[in-house]
């Protein structure tokens, strides 16, 4: 039952982490108190095992030449079923997996991604590319409509390898499968780091973040993988589509900006020149308090307009320093910090701890102070920073259980402009609090963090905490986050933001995404997409619909 042709340590196919890896007692414990503050109560209801499934036969047979990369395992294919999602985890808990893969391919290198991608092509097989299977919006499940012979889980697990750096330009060649922590290790033996972080890191790849415009460490100008990105190669039906390494190019739309963002649909993203930081040194860090939100919020906005461009700028609302634990609810915090490789950092906090002044923030100055003397130190992991950033790195872990305990644990993230946020972020709440009362019978916890900050505007992503159902039923929870998520879809586009700032569209953000871009404008999408996938066969009902098909919407939210 658990044959698999992964290399990786054995992931839990129903949830996050690796499949040996468990709770502590006390983190167990502050799950069961999480689920009774919401009036649940904790069940002792047994995790999702392989032998629960039963799997439909693969519909189609792998070419023979390249049989010994694909696997038709049921560990392999319900490892390939969903991503990590709210919606995800429920549907493994009720053993619900209605788009399992005909076959999980393991290409060994980029010739194998070509042949697979030409078998597929000629017999009318959906290729869904996998990098790490974090994917929270439904961008690798195989709800790929009914039109398709089969479906394909395409893992790039096996092209992990930093394949070159240049010293010179500060850039490395490295391959769209590694995971986060693969590829830092490879690059720190040449003192370098790509210093992107999102809460996924560890589970996440290059080639995912790539196509999803994936969020990371910076809270200022370098925000999105975006920015970290020289050229890339990207394997399509009808071709290979490779960009030159240039620093900075003006001739015509930016060919990278194709693949940035296009989910799998445009084609397999092979490697990509990244460019590299050299690891902080100097760093200086704060934790400020304030007891009004919207002075808060004031002070993040003067901050990012400040030109002072703090890596870490994280402004907590009430709810979300409860969330976090770094709080009793009574106050914002914000987390502020400046980080160099080359010069310390310290004018900077001063000047950015007078902006906080200005707005009523307060702080532990001693505390500052020992962030700035503490270069290369660990200061940075301590007190309320670090308080949060265990927090940051375990949520993921604790979802888990509290899905399974019948919890409705869900997120989502937008950027909106300044001169409209205050009213956005009011609305925002308010509807979706509204919508988890209606759905679930119960009241909701709704806190908003912000991510990224921009001269005209912040990235503010909401948590939802709610008892979906009283008696721990999963199934009524998961209804219920149907109504719920059709809300906060709807909340964030009628208030004035974005369907996504960095969660990518993938199916579950599709109809916002609808409502966000002319129509004219994704049929410029379709006609590219044609032209590097005449079959249609990657991804389909991702972003968008391949041009002669009709897949519309599917996965969590749509038809099953
Ligand atoms: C707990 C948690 C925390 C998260 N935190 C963050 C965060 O901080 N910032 C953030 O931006 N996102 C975050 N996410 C979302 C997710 O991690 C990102 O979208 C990430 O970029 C996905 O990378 P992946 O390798 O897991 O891709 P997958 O989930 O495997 O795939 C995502 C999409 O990319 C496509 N794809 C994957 N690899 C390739 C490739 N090589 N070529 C072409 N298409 C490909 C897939 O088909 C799919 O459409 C989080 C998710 C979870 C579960």
């Amino acid at each position: 039952m658990n044959a698999t042709l992964s290399r990786r340590p054995l992931r839990r196919f129903w949830g996050w982490g690796v499949a040996c890896e468990h709770l502590t007692q006390e983190e167990s414990a502050r799950i069961g108190m999480m689920v009774q503050m919401l009036g649940g109560q904790i069940t002792d209801r047994t995790e999702p095992q392989v032998s629960d499934f039963t799997l439909p036969a693969p519909r189609i047979a792998p070419p023979a030449a390249l049989a010994a990369m694909f696997s038709d395992t049921p560990l392999d294919r319900l490892n390939h079923a969903l991503g990590k999602s709210y919606a995800d985890l429920a549907r493994m808990w009720l053993r619900q997996v209605p788009h399992v893969p005909d076959w999980v391919a393991y290409p060994d290198d980029e010739q194998a991604v070509i042949d697979i991608l030409d078998w597929a092509s000629r017999h009318n097989v959906a290729v869904i590319p996998y990098g790490g299977g974090s994917s929270v919006c439904g961008g690798v499940e195989a709800a790929v409509g009914s039109s398709y012979a089969a479906a394909v889980s395409l893992d790039m697990e096996r092209l992990n390898r930093v394949l070159e750096v240049d010293p010179t330009s500060r850039a490395a060649r490295i391959q769209a499968g590694a995971l986060g922590p693969e590829l830092e290790a490879q690059l720190k033996p040449h003192g370098y780091t790509l210093r992107h972080y999102p809460q996924s890191f560890e589970f996440s790849t290059l080639g995912g973040w790539i196509v999803t415009r994936a969020g990371g460490h910076y809270a200022t100008l370098m925000t999105h993988i975006d920015d970290l990105v020289e050229s890339t190669r990207m394997v399509t039906p009808s071709g290979v589509c490779a960009s030159r390494r240039l620093p900075a190019s003006g001739a015509g739309p930016s060919q990278d900006r194709m693949v940035l963002g296009s989910e799998g649909t445009l084609g397999v993203v092979t490697e990509a020149w990244m460019r590299l930081q050299e690891r902080p040194r100097y760093r200086a860090n704060a934790s400020v308090r304030f007891t009004d939100y919207k002075q808060g919020v004031q002070c993040v906005r003067a901050l990012a307009q400040s030109g002072l461009y703090p890596s870490n700028c994280r402004l907590l609302d009430p709810m979300e320093t409860v969330f976090s634990g770094v709080g009793d609810g009574s106050a914002a915090v914000m987390v502020l910090g400046f980080e160099s490789a080359d010069h310390p950092m310290n004018e900077w906090m001063r000047r950015a701890l007078e902006v906080v002044r200005d707005h009523g923030g307060s702080y532990d100055a001693e505390s500052v102070e020992r962030s700035m003397r503490d270069d290369g130190g660990e200061e940075h992991r301590s007190g309320t920073a670090g308080a949060w950033r265990q927090a940051f790195l375990r949520m993921p872990y604790w979802r888990d259980p509290a899905v399974g305990n019948g919890l409705i644990m869900d997120t989502f993230e937008t950027a909106t402009t300044w001169d409209r946020f205050e009213a956005f972020y009011k609305g925002v709440r308010k509807d979706v609090a509204q919508a988890v009362q209606q759905a679930t019978g119960h009241p909701a916890f709704v806190s908003c963090r912000f991510t990224h900050i921009y001269p005209d505007g912040p990235a503010p992503y909401f948590t939802i905490a709610a008892l979906g159902s009283a008696q721990g039923d999963v199934a009524s929870a998961l209804a219920a986050w149907r109504e719920i998520k059709q809300a906060a879809n709807e909340a964030v586009i009628k208030h004035g933001g974005t369907i996504t700032h960095h969660h990518a569209v993938g199916r579950d953000h599709r109809p916002g995404y609808e409502q966000e871009t002319p129509p004219l404008y994704r049929q410029m999408l379709q006609a590219a997409k044609a032209t590097v996938d005449p079959q249609g066969i990657l991804n389909p009902g991702v972003l968008i619909d391949p041009r002669d098909r009709q897949v519309g919407i599917t996965g969590a939210l749509g038809r099953t």
